[in-house]
């Protein structure tokens, strides 16, 4: 059963479709890479499939009560703004809000399991605020995580972080899909989608262009008119390796 299903979702901004009859599904088990120049929509589509944007077409989890989406769907928006000064343990916990073990074990399991999975236990008593911007995103993570959902999407998640917990982000979302979770996540590295997503699905001008095999949607030819960039890519045991390299002028 799908975990997310869009059909002919449109968004309009200004009377312009910004996501244009874009239709996906979403299966158990796969790390669905959005790609996409600035402006492409990414964000757009991921409100709007959440029911947070007006849209028109079919988005399975806008269509869910909200007390429902919340146990079914967490959410990671590209603001990362922390408003309180609270611990980070009392942050990761409001992951917790949606589900009825009222703070009882399971909760705190939940939050352990969150808190290890982004490398943060040691940050468990120290103020949310007063951690860099890196770490701040690394904590508005495990709470997404402590939510424990079928579903994660998360918007541009490794931007801001440092190499090595960028590629441990990424694994994380890969175990999740080992559990027979999904996650959904908008990235500009091109790299590390390549590398990490299971499947891609490309956006240009609000329309999805692309979807598929790394390998496949990331062709030369896709990215010198997409992204306007000439790449090194090579297919390897471990996927594809990919790296940009320059801008080509080809961008239509
Ligand atoms: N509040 C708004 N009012 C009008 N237009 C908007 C609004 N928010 C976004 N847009 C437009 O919608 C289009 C898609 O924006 P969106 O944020 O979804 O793109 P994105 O692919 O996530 O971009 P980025 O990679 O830069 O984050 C852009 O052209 C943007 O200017």
């Amino acid at each position: 059963m799908s975990l997310m299903s869009l059909d002919r979702l449109t968004v309009r901004r200004g009377g312009c479709p910004v996501v244009d009859a874009v239709s996906l599904q979403v299966e158990p088990g796969e790390v669905v890479g959005l790609i996409g120049p600035n402006g492409a929509g990414k964000t757009s589509l991921m409100r709007a499939a959440l029911g947070l944007l007006p849209h028109e077409g079919h988005a399975s989890l806008a269509k869910m009560v909200p007390a429902a989406r919340a146990k079914h769907a967490a959410w990671l928006p590209q603001g990362r703004e922390i408003a309180w000064p609270v611990s980070v343990e009392t942050l990761v916990a409001l992951g917790r809000v949606p589900h009825d073990a009222r703070g009882g074990p399971a909760d705190g399991e939940a939050i352990d399991r969150a808190l290890k999975r982004m490398n943060l236990a040691s940050f468990r008593n120290r103020t949310a605020t007063q951690l860099s911007g890196g770490e701040q995103a690394r904590v508005l993570l495990a709470r997404a995580l402590a939510q424990e959902t079928p579903l994660l999407l998360a918007d541009e998640p490794i931007a801001g972080l440092d190499p090595a917990h960028q590629i441990a982000t990424m694994e994380t979302f890969n175990m999740l899909a080992a559990e027979g979770r999904s996650v959904v996540v908008s990235l500009h590295d091109l790299g590390l989608a390549a590398r990490f997503c299971t499947r891609l699905a490309m956006m240009q001008s609000g329309r999805l262009v692309a979807e598929g095999r790394p390998a496949d949607v990331l062709s030369a030819d896709r990215l010198a008119t997409v992204f306007g960039i000439t790449a090194w890519r090579q297919e390897t045991e471990a996927g594809l390796m990919l790296q940009p390299l320059a801008q080509s002028g080809e961008r239509r």
